[in-house]
């Protein structure tokens, strides 16, 4: 079966290789027309639509997945939110969240800046590509969650959903 993944980002084509491990997976770049830093569930969602909608009607595909990061806030704090999309020939849609935690005070006052998450993570753990390697989960969990684990978690939600939708 032909899957497209709508991001080249490692920790996102890395998830959905593991848990399609039969199919055969691709990581292509789409555009997910949200903002580069959604702020809320629903923003986050929407980009993660957008962008499996597009894998779906790619030649061959027999799945599209879209997986995309943002925060939300509750309460005045700002919260890691991640969502994913699968699309199906079909058109079928089916929904997912991942896991979330609050982020500490400096990042969130970066992130009121107008500033990446992506960016501020690189500044706060004084190294490169925070976001294609454990990410903010990561650090923030001293590497007990990483980034490509808790997307792995939305694609198996994901493709559970889909799996009991199409059962023989
Ligand atoms: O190439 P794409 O697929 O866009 O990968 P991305 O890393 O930019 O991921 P998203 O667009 O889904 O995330 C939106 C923004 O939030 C950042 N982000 C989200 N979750 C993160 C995490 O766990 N660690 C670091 N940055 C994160 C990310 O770098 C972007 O600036
Ligand atoms: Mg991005």
């Amino acid at each position: 079966m032909k899957v497209y993944i709508g991001s080249l980002n490692p920790t996102k084509v890395e998830a959905v290789k593991e848990v399609f491990f039969q199919d055969d997976v691709t990581g292509v770049e789409v555009e997910s027309k949200v903002a580069a830093q959604p702020f809320s569930d629903e923003e986050t969602l929407e980009g993660a639509v957008n962008r499996a909608r597009e894998c779906a009607y790619m030649k061959k595909s027999e799945i599209g997945i879209g997986l995309e990061g943002g925060v939300m806030e509750i309460d005045g704090d700002l919260f890691l939110c991640n969502w994913g999309a699968l699309v199906d020939r079909k058109e079928n849609m089916y929904r997912a969240s991942g896991a979330r935690i609050p982020l500490p005070e400096e990042i969130q006052k970066g992130l009121e800046t107008g500033r990446e998450l992506g960016e501020l993570m690189d500044v706060y753990a004084k190294k490169a590509n925070v976001s294609k390697d454990e990410g903010a989960i990561g650090v923030f969990t001293k590497g007990q969650i990483k980034r490509a684990e808790m997307f792995s978690h939305v694609v198996k939600l994901l493709k559970g959903q889909w799996e009991h939708d199409n059962q023989n």
